[in-house]
């Protein structure tokens, strides 16, 4: 029989699941859909964003592409009577509409109560966790939340962050705010941070594009909250602060120190000769290391005597601001210890030749929330591969990195993409038999979600068989199962059940990149049996606590809580007492776990759990890259979509007079040779669908993609391709006149034609490299936490090239107190 799970285990399986798995269809996926939907095969429930007509009318500069619509109804920036906010309003949204519907059904699984508790702790904070979180503002969309009925189905729909993905993760990391940790944050700087560039905007005009004057813009200085109080403690309650860049009980600081300085290159050694060699073809010859990439190459990448040891296996965390190069900062270590193993032991040497043959046993797993995050990093890992061979694998379809990178082969489906691969592998042997090529290299990599992963390890289905169990007898069964969509609701035809494919004793490498996602509440537990199962696959029976929920105060985790006999029925930690202290984790495979932010919840684990663990932390670790500006737009009371569309004018009319670096970068003289791209924060799909159809109605060419978008589900990031950054990486230099390759100057040239605007929700706003073309991104909601606005904000400005980061929100009257807590925050970040 099966082992079980958790409950928020399953639920958790939800978001990572791919489009072939089964798991991904059960009806508890729709409480964070951001996850989720794309992730299954999709019925007619998953609606393309409506297309309104393309209204053309000229504005004041004569140039239709950016004219103003008739007013149309929507729920973003609509007025609403007595000051209520937009949110206010979905309570009344009919329960038959598809996204209601999946939201509220919430309620029944037990996960909206878990919100309902966890606002109910809000409530009772003393201060708010969340931007603008205060008791004081009642209009706020966050004071209607907690107030409204718990049986409220939309309600419900808001609570539970329906669609929030790892946004509501954060809010969920928010309300540890009042625990306090005993770290304050590094004043150590290790390396000199990246020079940032200078402000290329000047003040121009643009004989094409008028500037839009209506709109007052401010500057954080202007505001009286914005960045006075950072030394406040209770500022920076949010994160965990490490006290050094090198933190561990076992690390020397000089010995750190030292070895940091050795590594301010890209060297041979410690680096094998072939992977300095694609460093170089990637980044430029003249690339340097990033801080976290120094400490990473100093403290991670290890002799060849170190790697593959029985014990002393590494752990380590690497924290650092956003596009700060952590990829490569794990990448290396995990590519360079795999192929000093291989070369060791033989390339298809199992280490621990334990358990059944499977057709993947990697030596390394990369764990990502999202498939478009595991796509892209399977590429980049291949970038790195051109000199030194070894083959990485993305576990989701068509990942452009294998050879089922053909889309063609992508629609086929897993099977299909299984049977390629295998028979990819096999040759016809003089028998007649089909056996393993030798030539074949083997996977020594997988980069996938952790529950794709875990489908893998177990086999699909395995989930769907709990369910069978709970049901009881075949009515049960049936009323269960036909609920399910996809491949899965051919109950008696479907391949659901796939056989297990992944071998996990010869792991020895595991990321876990995102970690304060992947070990967040909802989906630790995931996470962590995977974990568990790569240790008892390696023979290394792991203590119950490892499999326990994470303790969300430090006070509960070293000593105070009460650890659980089963990792099966593990509790979420409660204030019960006991003086059992709790058992540290020694997984049996180096652990490198990475993040932009590390919240104190994650901190109070790792403290509790690993206190083995290394923590590697960059100096301006939760500060804004300095190459990042930022500007708040006020909502000028009309509706919120005009204001919207007259700042994505002005960004284009700046690029056309030279004002933004995006522009110089194109042409020269300073004359404009292409616009740049924007990408969009909403805090809710249906608003990012929204907001689009309004801006194609306006002549603006736009993309939206939330968890509900089918894109997501044809299991390859193409529907991308225009805005990440292309597989091989231009070098960073924000007044260089090159052009990233992913995005031509030509595709650039037309927003009436060509997508220049990326309008998405938190689902995108993780890991991704977006491309150096999106100069601008603009978060049109108010940013939940601090957390959350990092990294939305953080998808710009990367690697030290020029962005801005445009937050819009009420300046004045009813509700301005929300967006003076957000400058004041936002300004905290700045320094
Ligand atoms: N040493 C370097 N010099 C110049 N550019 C670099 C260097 N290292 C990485 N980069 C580039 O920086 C960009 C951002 O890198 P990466 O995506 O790894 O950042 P990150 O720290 O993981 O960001 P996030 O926290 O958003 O996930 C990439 O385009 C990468 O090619």
């Amino acid at each position: 029989m099966l082992p079980r799970l958790p409950s928020t285990s399953r639920r958790a399986a939800l978001y990572h699941s791919s489009a072939t798995t089964s798991a991904a269809s059960r009806q508890p996926q729709r409480r964070r859909p951001e996850f989720t939907r794309d992730e299954v095969p999709h019925s007619g429930r998953t609606a393309a964003p409506e297309r309104r007509p393309r209204v053309d009318i000229p504005d004041r500069s004569g140039n239709s592409r950016f004219s103003d619509g008739p007013p149309r109804s929507s729920s973003f920036g609509e007025r609403r009577p007595s000051g209520s906010s937009h949110l206010n309003d979905r309570r009344g949204a009919p329960r038959d509409r598809p996204s209601y519907r999946a939201d509220s059904s919430v309620g029944d699984r037990g996960a909206s109560r878990t919100n309902f508790r966890r606002d109910a702790d809000r409530r009772d904070s003393p201060r708010g966790a969340s931007f603008g979180d205060r008791s004081s503002s009642g209009n706020s969309s966050f004071s209607e939340r907690r107030v409204a009925p718990r049986d409220n189905p939309s309600y419900r729909a808001e609570s539970s962050y329906g669609d929030r993905g790892a946004s509501r993760t954060t809010d969920h990391r928010a309300d540890y705010d009042d625990h306090r940790f005993s770290a304050r944050r590094s004043s150590t700087p290790i390396l000199d941070p990246r020079t940032p560039p200078r402000n290329p905007l000047v003040p121009a005009s643009s004989p094409a594009l008028s500037l839009d004057s209506a709109i007052p813009t401010y500057t954080p200085d202007e505001f009286p909250h914005a960045s006075t109080d950072y030394d406040n403690p209770e500022d920076a309650d949010e994160f965990f602060h490490p006290l050094e860049p090198v933190s561990t009980a076992s690390t020397p600081k000089s010995a750190s120190k030292s070895a940091v300085d050795a590594a301010g290159s890209f060297t041979s050694p410690p680096l094998l000769p072939g992977f300095v060699a694609s460093l170089k073809e990637l980044l430029g010859p003249s690339a340097t290391p990033t801080p976290i990439q120094s400490l990473s190459i100093a403290h991670c990448v290890s002799p060849a005597s170190d790697v593959g040891a029985p014990q002393g296996w590494k752990q380590f965390l690497l924290a650092s601001e956003t596009g700060s190069g952590k990829s490569i900062a794990y990448l290396l270590p995990l590519l360079q210890g795999i192929k000093i193993a291989e070369g060791a032991e033989g390339v298809s040497a199992p280490v621990a030749p334990t358990g059944p043959v499977r057709l993947y046993n990697p030596r390394g797993l990369v764990l990502a929330p999202t498939h478009e995050l595991a796509r892209q990093l399977a590429v980049t890992a291949k970038s790195l591969l051109h000199e030194v061979k070894l083959r990485v694998v993305c576990t989701s379809r068509a990942n452009g990195a294998t050879p089922l990178a053909d889309p063609s082969r992508a629609r086929a489906g897993g099977t299909a993409s299984k049977m390629a691969e295998m028979v990819g592998n096999m040759a016809m042997a003089p028998d007649g038999t089909m056996q393993v090529k030798k030539s074949a290299h083997p996977v020594s990599v997988l980069v996938g979600t952790p529950m794709k992963l875990l489908e893998m390890v177990r086999g699909r289905g395995w989930d769907r068989a709990i369910q069978e169990e709970k049901a009881g007898n075949e009515r049960g069964v049936y009323e269960e199962l036909k609920i399910r969509r996809g491949r899965d609701k051919v109950v008696h035809f479907g391949t659901w059940r796939a056989k297990p494919e992944l071998g996990l004793a010869n792991v020895e490498w595991v990321v876990v990149d995102e970690a304060d996602v992947l070990f967040d509440p909802d989906f630790q537990e995931t996470t962590r049996t995977l974990l568990a199962d790569i240790s008892a696959a390696r023979g290394h029976v792991l203590p119950p606590a490892a499999s326990e929920a994470v303790p969300t105060t430090l006070a509960q985790a070293p000593s105070t809580r009460a650890l659980s006999s089963s990792p099966v029925d593990a509790a979420p930690p409660t204030s019960s007492t006991t003086t059992e202290p709790p058992t540290t984790i020694d997984y049996p495979f180096h652990l490198l776990l990475t993040s932009a932010t590390i919240p104190k919840s994650l901190a109070a684990y790792l403290a509790a759990y690993h206190p083995r663990l290394v923590r590697l932390a960059s100096p301006r670790l939760h500060r804004l890259p300095k190459s990042l500006q930022t500007e708040y737009v006020a909502w000028t009371g009309g509706r919120k979509e005009a204001d919207v569309v007259r700042r994505l004018r002005r960004v284009w009319a700046e690029d056309a007079s030279g004002q933004n670096a995006s522009a110089k970068e194109g042409g020269e003289g300073g004359k404009v040779q292409k616009l740049s791209q924007v990408l969009i924060f909403c805090n809710r799909s249906t608003k990012a669908v929204e907001l689009a159809a309004h801006l194609e109605a306006q002549g603006i060419k736009c993309a939206a993609l939330t968890s509900r978008s089918a894109e997501r589900g044809r299991g390859s990031n193409r529907h991308l391709a225009a805005f990440l950054r292309g597989p091989r990486a231009s070098p960073p230099s924000p007044h260089s006149s090159s052009t990233d390759p992913a995005t031509p100057t030509a595709q650039l040239a037309d927003p009436k034609t060509t997508p220049h605007v990326l309008i998405t929700t938190s689902l995108l706003s993780r890991g991704l490299d977006f491309s150096p073309a999106i100069k601008h991104v603009f978060i049109v909601d108010e940013p939940r936490n601090t957390v959350d606005f990092l990294h939305r904000a953080g998808r710009t400005g990367r690697a030290g090239a020029w962005g801005k980061v445009v937050v819009f929100g009420k300046m004045k009257g009813r509700g301005a107190e929300r967006g003076r807590e957000v400058r004041r925050r936002v300004g905290a970040l700045t320094k």
